[in-house]
């Protein structure tokens, strides 16, 4: 195992020096096409907006099971909100953490009546069909109440706020790093999120997610699963926040090699989903990474992973075409020859929206709760 030195380190401080900035992008350039995982440092988002956050975590795990329970994920068609220990399953094996699900704070648009009856008011005012079901998974979160964890909302919205603005920052580099025009993807990330006012051309703002993580210590009778070796599959980019100095996560290298990714104090780990894989048609890999549970002399581990989301009725192939040819044939050109490459499944035209492969996604991660807000037909087609 390597001691995680051979992950980058990029200090977004020198984006703002023309010389520095060439380095930065050249060290980006080799993190995207070469690794797929990265640390940021000197990102720009205030450190005390992230322990405002951070220092809230254990009260907010420590709520009693009837206050959790109050939060479950069951009670929300949007799959946001509380999951219990080991409820999540990766690979066939239990995952030994807690979370709680949150997402940008919108309004539900999901409007299966569109252009019949009476359509929704977000419908009528964008003229825009939301009878799609992947629009359900749009909707409010579940906060605790102030009395359990108080601050909780203004922590939480601040912390989405800043870290949303550090992602289209970063996006911005990507773009330069790829040699395209900066600013070629700001039409993703409408900055206001109504839709009334938008074009008809125009993208309807999405929803990142925010996943509040605990991985208890535990004995090792259950296994060492904290999460199973995955692929982002919540969006474009991952920004990462490690709390504390637990280990745990792990990166699969090109090698097939698992390297550690340790804490490293004022940082956030960037990785790429696999929309972002799908999207450079496999140049940039969704690169594989998993965590071990804190063994039961360890302290618990926390973390908060922010996810990019995109519009979702975005398709893979309207992102594509946004990326240069230059881009997308670097996975060719380093692969030829070989078969299978295992791009993801965003790739198989049934679930060609990016908002199809979300639902499917959080349909197969959580059964309960798409059984009981999603009919039938719905859910076994994506189970399958
Ligand atoms: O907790 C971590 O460090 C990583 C979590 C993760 O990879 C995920 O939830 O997708
Ligand atoms: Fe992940």
């Amino acid at each position: 195992m390597d001691a995680g030195s051979t992950l980058p380190i990029l200090d977004l401080s020198k984006a703002n020096d023309p010389e520095q900035k060439l380095k930065l992008l050249e060290q980006l350039h080799h993190a995207l096409f070469n690794i797929g995982f990265l640390y940021v440092k000197n990102h720009g988002v205030d450190p005390r907006i992230i322990s405002n956050l951070v220092t809230l975590l254990p009260t907010l795990f420590e709520q009693s099971s009837e206050e959790k329970a109050r939060l479950s994920k069951l009670n929300s068609p949007h799959f946001l909100g509380y999951s219990g220990y080991a409820e999540g399953t990766t690979l066939g094996q239990k995952d030994l953490r807690e979370q709680f699900d949150f997402a940008t704070e919108l309004p539900v648009i999901y409007d299966p009546y569109a252009g019949r009856l009476q359509p929704t008011s977000a419908s009528a005012a964008s003229k825009r069909d939301f009878s799609n079901t992947f629009w359900r998974l749009r909707g409010p979160n579940q906060y605790p109440s102030e009395e359990q964890v108080p601050g909780f909302h203004k922590a939480y919205t601040e912390y989405h706020d800043a870290v949303q603005e550090l992602s289209y920052r970063f996006v911005h580099l990507v773009e330069e790093a790829f040699g395209m025009q900066m600013g070629t993807f700001d039409c993703f990330f409408p900055q206001s999120t109504a839709v009334g006012g938008l074009g008809q051309n125009e993208y309807i703002p999405p929803q990142h997610r925010i996943k509040l993580i605990k991985y208890p210590p535990s004995s090792g009778a259950l296994g060492r699963q904290g999460v199973g070796a995955h692929k982002d599959s919540s969006g474009w980019l991952t920004f990462l926040c490690q709390v504390g100095q637990e280990e745990g996560l792990e990166v699969l290298d090109i090698n097939g090699t698992w390297i550690a990714a340790p804490p490293i104090a004022d940082s956030f780990v960037v990785n790429f989903g696999n929309a972002f894989e799908a999207a450079t048609e496999g140049a940039v890999k969704a690169t594989i990474h998993r965590v071990k549970a804190p063994t039961s002399t360890c302290n618990p581990r926390y973390s908060i992973a922010f996810f990019q989301g995109l519009p979702l009725d975005m398709t893979v192939s309207q992102i594509q075409s946004y990326i240069p040819l230059s881009v997308r044939k670097l996975r060719r050109d380093r692969e030829e020859g070989i078969r299978d490459h295992g791009v993801s499944s965003f790739m198989d035209p049934r679930w060609d929206s990016l908002g199809e492969s979300q639902l499917r996604k959080w349909i197969r991660s959580h059964e309960d709760c798409a059984r009981k807000w999603y009919d039938k037909t719905t859910v076994d087609f994506y189970l399958v």
